[in-house]
């Protein structure tokens, strides 16, 4: 998909209405709210997470992040919270992409691909093929006995994510490690539609204004 005029910017792991508020008042385009995980450090209640939906103004998107993989589990969390995109942080079967628009077509769906190596351009395209909105590239390690599913701070192999994001007719957002010094270099490498970002905006895992500032700032000087 062709590089859109302005790097469109979630912010992710939104802890609290507070958070939600400085976020949409630094210019983000998007809320990241985390559901139950296996490890990470951004997670938010589903009753929590629905407030912050409710007490979101448009446009601005609500990312509902799920690490459920059966249809029925992810339609339950989505009527929990009542985010607008729902956000497949493992990987699914081919057709639940398909059966999740039957069942809300109004709710966009994003694939997570955890960037390893370019085994990944393939899986990323392949869920494109079954249907997906958009594609989210994280760092995260699906393989490991505790599953990694992002929240990590690290950044990943960007060549594979600019393969990706090169040949997706989708939007691609690129997440992992971002902060704000490293987040230009990011964009010039990628190229991508949309940043994600969590712990490079946090102190001591709270939302840091400055931190975001700053953030806002490198995308957009
Ligand atoms: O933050 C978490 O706890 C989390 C857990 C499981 C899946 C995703 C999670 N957060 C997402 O990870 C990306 C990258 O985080 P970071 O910037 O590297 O800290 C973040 O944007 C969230 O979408």
């Amino acid at each position: 998909m062709q590089a859109p005029f302005r790097t469109r910017v979630k912010i992710c792991c939104i802890s609290s209405l507070e958070e939600a508020q400085l976020a949409i008042r630094l210019g983000a385009d998007a809320l990241g709210l985390v559901g139950r995980m296996p490890s990470g450090p951004g997670v938010v209640g589903d009753e929590l997470a629905a407030q912050i939906v409710q007490a979101t103004p448009p446009p601005l998107a609500t990312f509902m992040l799920t690490s459920e993989t059966n249809v029925a589990d992810i339609l339950a969390h989505q009527q929990r919270v009542g985010a607008n995109t729902i956000q497949l942080v493992d990987a699914v079967p081919a057709d639940t992409y398909a059966q999740l628009h039957a069942a809300l077509p109004t709710v966009k769906v994003v694939q997570v691909i955890h960037v390893i190596d370019e085994k990944n351009v393939t899986e990323a395209l392949l869920a494109v093929q079954y249907g997906v909105d958009a594609l989210l590239l994280d760092s995260g390690n699906p393989t490991l006995a505790v599953k990694e599913l992002g929240g990590t701070g690290r950044v990943h192999n960007w060549q594979v994510s600019r393969q990706i994001v090169e040949q997706s007719p989708v939007p691609v957002f690129l997440a992992g490690g971002l902060n704000p010094t490293n987040v230009r270099e990011a964009i010039n490498a990628v190229h991508p539609y949309g940043l994600d970002i969590c712990s490079g905006v946090r102190t001591n895992g709270q939302l840091d204004a400055q931190k975001l500032e700053a953030f806002m700032h490198a995308i957009n000087p």
